[in-house]
């Protein structure tokens, strides 16, 4: 029997964004806005295709560059947490935090299916993203996709997602 597996991992030096955030963390302390460069990668695993490929690098890179691209230069906000409420109007995009208010142009603004602007659903966001992408060109076969989000040199937020609800 087989036991080898295998994965293809893309950690280009492309991957990177800049982007404004701030979080929420211990309950009710709000960070003030500041930036980061983050630093994205990405990491398949399945089967070897007629190719000898898990899946082809270039495809890949090029569905993580393109997340990574549309964060680039944005101020990212949460559509889910509790408190940090996000509205926008057909010029301007605010966010209030109890008394505390930021408003920015919307062209300016990301707004995320996340709780919390931290890496790991920075992280989990761009996984849907890319396997949502990709699904269609890499097939069923695929076990996982993993994308890590680094916010500090070294700092990762990491999240697995199944390929597919019935693994193959
Ligand atoms: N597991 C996680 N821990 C933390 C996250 C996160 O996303 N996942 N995020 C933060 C904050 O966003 C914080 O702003 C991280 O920024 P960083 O610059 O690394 O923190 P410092 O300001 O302390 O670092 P300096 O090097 O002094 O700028 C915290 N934790």
């Amino acid at each position: 029997m087989n036991q080898a597996t295998y994965r293809v991992d893309v950690t280009k030096e492309q991957f990177v964004f800049s982007a404004a955030h701030f979080i929420t963390f211990a309950g009710d302390i709000c960070e003030r806005l500041h930036g980061h460069n983050y630093g994205v990668r990405a990491s398949v695993e399945g089967p070897l295709d007629a190719n000898r490929y898990v899946v082809d690098f270039i495809a890949l890179r090029d569905a993580v560059l393109k997340q990574t691209q549309l964060l680039d230069h944005h101020v990212v906000l949460p559509s889910d947490h509790a408190e940090i409420k996000i509205t926008s109007d057909e010029k301007e995009t605010t966010a209030t935090f109890g008394d505390r208010r930021w408003v920015f142009p919307n062209e300016d603004c990301v707004i995320l299916p996340v709780t919390n602007t931290t890496a790991e659903e920075m992280a989990r966001v761009i996984a849907e993203r890319v396997r949502e992408q990709t699904r269609e060109q890499f097939g069923d076969a695929i076990h996982w996709i993993e994308v890590g989000v680094d916010e500090n040199h070294g700092q990762w937020g990491v999240c697995r997602l199944p390929w597919s609800d019935t693994p193959a």
